[in-house]
């Protein structure tokens, strides 16, 4: 990228969330990540520059190492010209949804983040005229806890997602409670992981993104989005699953884009472009934690068939849900047994405040930090170095708990012997597909109080609302229960 000849009209909005916002550019498979900041909070120019090359320092250095070489993609940090910041930035401002106009995006630094469009089919330059189909996910965490520390008894047996769905609801932020869990999903097993993907397609939430050449398609933006229309989604998809067919329209066709969009999509996180090489964590789901969240829909209809889940987890250990599974279980403690090792530490720079640099809470996210986060032990000697390591490794586990994995499908002859990536095949068609991660910053040591009393107002709400009306629940449960079998025999 030329950054002396850059022109505003060659990019388009592609997307934002919480801290960061993304242009694409229309030619070349390329994005420009900005951060984003709230209004008169300016920052100053060498810091900003700082932050973006710990981004890419942390995925480098730690990401690649945990998630494998083919998955993550570091990108660079690139200074741009002022001017063409400020244009950028007007022209992209009546496309962004209202809901994340709470901040601005950085336009003094003139430094952003240049990465690999993944919304766009790896390895080439240059955007490929072919059509692509993009699916993106925010997983978000696929474990119960197993800690000790955690006092709450509701917390070993529903999942973080789904406690937190009620306050998400009762406080607007949406306007019904998902069926998804990610525990299906993370599950291996592919009927829970159909179910998990149709649960997703059905309330989207920010967990499901699908762009079409690269071109959001399908997505809540915010809780005032239009209800989910699966009808004009399958319109866009029936191209890529059934080409050359006149499949007709209506009901019966719309189900068979999504149930064909469904299966290709568990193909994909199920393969295995890492040849079976587990990672450098060696935690294992292990037998501790359940493998089946109590609010999942199919975690109860398997319960009224008095079936249980398998043992083991179902996933190929070389696939991205495994190891991203894996960094998130660096949390051992849960922000419960956490809490104390922080407010530790916390006492240590308060009078050492100098330390600060030492300790690398701030960075440098380099082989040194990495090495730290492989004590895997959980025997408190009472040092502030254990305390460090746990939280770093927290740090680290809550990163890959708010993740996105993107799959970018395209259509490719039947005969694809001459396509250089992994071909994933439906009833009808066959794709050549990439899976990459992305949104892999570190989480800042200062978000941990945060952490802790989040924590403690999903659970209490939860217990609240929903535990405690457990006698007018069960009727509904059965109901629900029961429309979940029937949609498990559809898929
Ligand atoms: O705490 P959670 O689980 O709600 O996650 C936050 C996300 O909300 P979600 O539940 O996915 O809708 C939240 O996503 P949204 O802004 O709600 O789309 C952010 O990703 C936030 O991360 P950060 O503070 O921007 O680094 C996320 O915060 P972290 O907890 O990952 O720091
Ligand atoms: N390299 C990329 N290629 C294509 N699209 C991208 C890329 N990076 C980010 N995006 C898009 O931009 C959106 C916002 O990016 P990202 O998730 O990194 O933002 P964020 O503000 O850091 O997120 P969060 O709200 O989780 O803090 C993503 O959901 C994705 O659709």
């Amino acid at each position: 990228m030329d950054e002396g000849k850059m022109d505003e009209n060659e990019w388009g909005y592609h997307g934002e969330g919480n801290k960061s916002l993304v242009v694409a550019h229309a030619q070349r498979c390329v994005v420009l990540r900005f951060l984003k900041f709230p209004p008169n909070r300016k920052k100053a120019s060498e810091e900003i520059f700082q932050h973006l090359q710990n981004i890419v320092d942390f995925s480098k250095n730690v990401m690649k190492e945990f998630l494998g070489e083919n998955y993550v993609h570091c990108g660079e940090v690139v200074q741009l010209p002022l001017d063409f910041v400020k244009q950028l930035c007007l022209k992209i401002q009546s496309e962004r949804p209202e809901s994340r106009c709470d901040k601005d995006l950085d336009t003094l630094s003139g430094y952003a983040l240049c990465l690999p469009n993944l919304a766009r089919l790896q390895t080439y330059r240059f955007v490929e005229h072919r059509p692509i189909l993009c699916v993106e996910i925010k997983p978000k965490c696929g474990f119960i806890p197993f800690s000790g520390d955690v006092t709450h008894e509701v917390k070993h047996k529903v999942c973080r997602y789904c406690m937190h769905q009620h306050l998400k609801v009762a406080t607007g932020k949406w306007k019904q409670i998902s069926k998804y869990c990610p525990l299906d999903l993370y599950s291996g097993n592919k009927q829970r992981m159909h179910f998990a993907l149709k649960s997703l397609l059905q309330e989207a939430q920010n967990n499901l993104k699908i762009f079409k050449n690269g071109e959001l398609i399908y997505g809540c933006k915010d809780a005032r989005s239009p209800v989910a229309d699966w009808s004009e989604l399958a319109h866009h998809l029936k191209p890529f699953f059934f080409p050359s067919n006149g499949l007709a329209g209506g009901p019966h066709c719309t189900g068979a884009v999504i149930r064909e969009l469904v299966r290709v999509i568990t193909r994909v996180l199920l393969s295995d472009s890492e040849k079976g090489r587990a990672g450098a964590l060696r935690l294992g789901p292990g037998p501790q934690g359940p493998r089946v969240c109590e609010a999942s829909p199919f975690g109860r209809s398997l319960r009224h068939q008095g079936k249980s889940a398998p043992e083991c987890s179902g996933l190929p250990k070389g696939c991205l849900l495994y190891k991203t599974l894996q960094v998130q279980m660096l949390d051992l403690l849960d922000i419960e047994g956490l809490y104390p090792l922080y407010r530790r530490v916390e006492r240590y720079l308060e009078e050492f405040p100098e330390e600060r640099k030492t300790l690398q809470i701030d960075g440098p996210y380099d082989e040194a930090f990495y090495q730290k986060l492989l004590d895997l032990s959980t025997e408190d000697d009472g040092t502030v170095a254990f305390a460090l390591t746990k939280v770093q490794q927290y740090r680290v586990a809550m990163t890959a708990k708010d993740c996105s994995v993107m799959i970018a499908l395209s259509p490719c002859l039947q005969d694809a012997s001459s396509e250089q990536r992994p071909v994933v095949t439906s009833s009808r068609s066959r794709f050549a597909f990439s899976v990459s991660v992305l949104d892999l910053d570190l989480k800042p040591y200062e978000s941990i109080p945060h952490q802790y009393k989040l924590d403690g107002k999903i659970v209490n709400f939860y217990s609240k609302t929903v535990h405690a009306k457990d006698a007018a629940v069960v009727s509904a449960r059965f109901k629900e229960s029961e429309d979940c079998t029937l949609v498990l025999h559809k898929v």
